[in-house]
C-alpha cells in the first residue's frame, strides 16, 4: 500500500484542532510539529536494524540493535515544511537535513524552485520529504525528481493533509513512493486549496498575512 492515512486518535485529535478557524500561530505551529512527530513514528517503522555488540551495564558483552546504514536525510520543502522539522528531529535527532525551496505560483499552481541544498551520499540514505500540504502534487513531484536526479533511491513522503488529486498525481509519476498523512481530504477548490484542509499552512506557521 502506498498511502498510509494514520487514524491514530492523537493524530486525529490534533489535526482537528489545526482545522479550527482562528487557530493561533503558536497553536498551529506546535500542532504541526506534534502531528509530524507521530507521522514520523509510522513512516520509520520499516527502518532496517543491524546487530551491534556493546558492553552492557554488568560489564558483560551484549548484543543490541541499531539502525542500519547511513543517517536518514529529512527534506523540508520551504517554507511550510520547516513547521514540521522539530517534530521529525525529535525522533531522528541525528538526521541530516537537505532543504528544497519551492513555492506554488498562485495563478498556474506550478511549483517555482528557488533554493536547494542537499546532503552528500543521497544514494545511500532514506529521504523523508516533509511538507504540511500535498495539494495538486506539483511541489512534491518536483522535489522527488530533484532527489532522484541525485540518485536518491528510497524516498518517503510525510504530509499533514493530502488531496486525492495530489496523491494520484504523485503515485502515477512515482508509483514506488510511500505517502504518510494524517488525512486524505475531500479534494481541491477552484484555487487549488485543499478542502476542508488547513488553509495556507505556510502563512499559519510563519504568521504572514
Ligand atoms: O501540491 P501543490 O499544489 O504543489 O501545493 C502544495 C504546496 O503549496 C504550499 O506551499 P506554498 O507554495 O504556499 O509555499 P510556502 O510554503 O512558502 O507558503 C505547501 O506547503 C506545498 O509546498
Ligand atoms: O490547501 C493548501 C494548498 C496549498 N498550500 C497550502 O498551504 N494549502
Ligand atoms: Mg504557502
Amino acid at each position: 500500500m502506498s498511502v498510509h492515512a494514520i487514524n491514530h486518535p492523537l493524530v486525529q485529535h490534533k489535526l482537528g484542532l489545526m482545522r479550527a478557524k482562528g487557530v493561533s500561530t503558536k497553536q498551529f505551529r506546535e500542532l504541526a510539529s506534534e502531528v509530524a512527530e507521530l507521522l514520523t513514528y509510522e513512516a520509520t517503522q520499516h527502518l532496517e536494524l543491524e546487530p551491534r555488540t556493546i558492553e552492557g551495564w554488568t560489564g558483560e558483552r551484549i548484543e543490541v540493535e541499531k539502525i542500519k546504514g547511513k543517517k536518514v536525510t529529512i527534506v523540508p520543502i520551504l517554507r511550510a515544511g520547516i513547521g514540521m522539522m522539530d517534530g521529525v528531529t525529535n525522533l531522528i535527532p541525528s538526521a541530516r537535513i537537505s532543504v528544497v525551496g519551492l513555492y506554488r505560483d498562485e495563478q498556474t499552481l506550478e511549483p517555482v524552485p528557488y533554493f536547494e541544498k542537499f546532503v552528500s551520499d543521497l544514494d545511500e540514505r532514506l529521504a523523508l520529504v516533509i511538507d504540511p500540504m500535498l495539494a495538486t502534487g506539483g511541489s512534491m513531484i518536483a522535489t522527488i525528481e530533484m532527489l532522484k536526479a541525485r540518485q536518491c533511491r528510497e524516498i518517503k513522503v510525510i504530509v499533514l493533509v493530502a488531496a486525492p488529486e495530489g496523491i494520484e498525481r504523485v503515485l502515477k509519476a512515482h508509483p514506488e513512493i510511500e505517502i504518510y498523512t494524517a488525512s486524505v481530504d475531500q479534494g481541491l477548490d477552484e484555487h487549488g486549496y485543499i478542502v476542508p484542509g488547513l488553509g495556507d499552512a505556510g502563512d499559519k506557521i510563519f504568521g504572514t498575512r
